[in-house]
């Protein structure tokens, strides 16, 4: 298997797969998913549509229960639609076969929630990153080695760091690795499932300065579904929020968190403006010696985001 570089567009002249014609990015068609409940079904996500543009990022906010996880997981394939349509430049990849995914599998990637229980703590940093290498049929060790390497360059963290487990990261560098594994495929949209929420603030900031040159650098697309709107409006273009499952308000997030137009959007701002609405969260110790050097979460000098961190659910939880 030749490694493609970063995010190389599949509907390019390479991939020769061209989209059709105006198709946008992304365009998710009024999606229905239900789960299965004692004496019925349960719709989590209710007749959900919008597009997102290649290269822009799309934040989904909403209390707790609204459907945010549901709509990510249905994205990556983790839940298959009840109802519905997600079209990747045009393809329907919630009606796909298992075995005609598999193609369009590597394009959309996600970031887990949790950066303490997403990584195999028995696996090197370098064998986590390989993992889906090795799952795409890289069979030369070599290889995927190589490739590692260079995805935790590109992450921000020391080669030193590939022969490490889990265990001995920070959680802003196991999240970083979190990011190497995503990149692994050569996703084309990345959806971040409170990517950040489990870090401390300080590393947050890291993480999405991390995300944003990423994007910057390769043209990815992101989905953000956050609590925090500190980091949405740091992240997003757009904003979409949801409630019960459905899609109460859209628009570019500037605006809309600046003048929100729906009563609930305007509740969900209050909450997080709320300082009873903030989540204390001691700072944890950041990177160690032993962590072999100290190019992530401890040196790094960019811009804190901005001081509102507080959570959508803080207070509706
Ligand atoms: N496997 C399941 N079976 C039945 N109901 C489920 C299942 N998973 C989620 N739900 C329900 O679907 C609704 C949406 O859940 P989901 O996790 O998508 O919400 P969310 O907005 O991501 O919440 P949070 O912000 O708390 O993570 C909730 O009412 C939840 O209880």
């Amino acid at each position: 298997m030749n490694t493609p570089p970063l995010n190389t567009p599949s509907g390019t002249p390479e991939s020769g797969n061209t989209p059709p014609a105006g198709a946008p990015f992304l365009a998710v068609e009024n999606l229905v998913v239900e789960y299965p409940v004692p004496g019925g079904t349960f719709r989590a996500v209710d007749d959900i549509s919008f597009t997102v543009e290649r290269g822009t990022s799309l934040a989904v906010v909403g209390e707790s229960g609204c459907g945010k996880s549901t709509l990510a997981h249905s994205l990556v394939r983790l839940i298959r639609p009840t109802s519905g349509r997600i079209l990747l430049e045009g393809t329907d990849l919630g009606a796909l076969s298992e075995r005609r995914l598999r193609p369009h599998r590597r394009r959309v990637q996600m970031i887990f929630q949790d950066p303490y229980g997403s990584l195999d703590p028995h696996l090197s940093a370098e064998d986590i990153v390989a993992e889906p290498l090795r799952l795409a049929g890289e069979r030369s060790r070599t290889a995927r080695s190589k490739r590692a390497a260079e995805l935790i360059d590109r992450v921000g963290l020391p080669s030193s760091a590939l022969q490490r487990r889990p265990a001995e990261f920070s959680g802003g560098q196991r999240q970083r690795i979190g990011i190497a594994r995503a990149l692994a495929s050569d996703p084309e949209l990345l959806v971040c499932d409170e990517a950040t929420s489990a870090l401390d603030v300080s590393v947050q900031a890291q993480v999405l300065a991390l995300l944003r040159d990423l994007q910057a650098s390769t043209g990815l697309t992101f989905i953000v579904i956050s609590h925090n709107l500190g980091v949405v409006r740091e992240i997003s273009e757009d904003i979409l929020v949801m409630r019960s499952g459905s899609v109460v308000e859209r628009g570019a997030t500037a605006a809309v968190l600046a003048s929100p137009v729906e009563p609930y959007t305007r509740a969900l701002r209050r909450a997080a403006l709320d300082p009873a609405a903030m989540r204390g969260r001691k700072p944890r110790s950041v990177v160690s010696a032993r962590a072999g050097g100290a190019r992530a979460d401890d040196t790094d000098t960019r811009p804190r985001p901005p001081a509102e961190a507080a959570t959508v659910s803080g207070t509706t939880e």
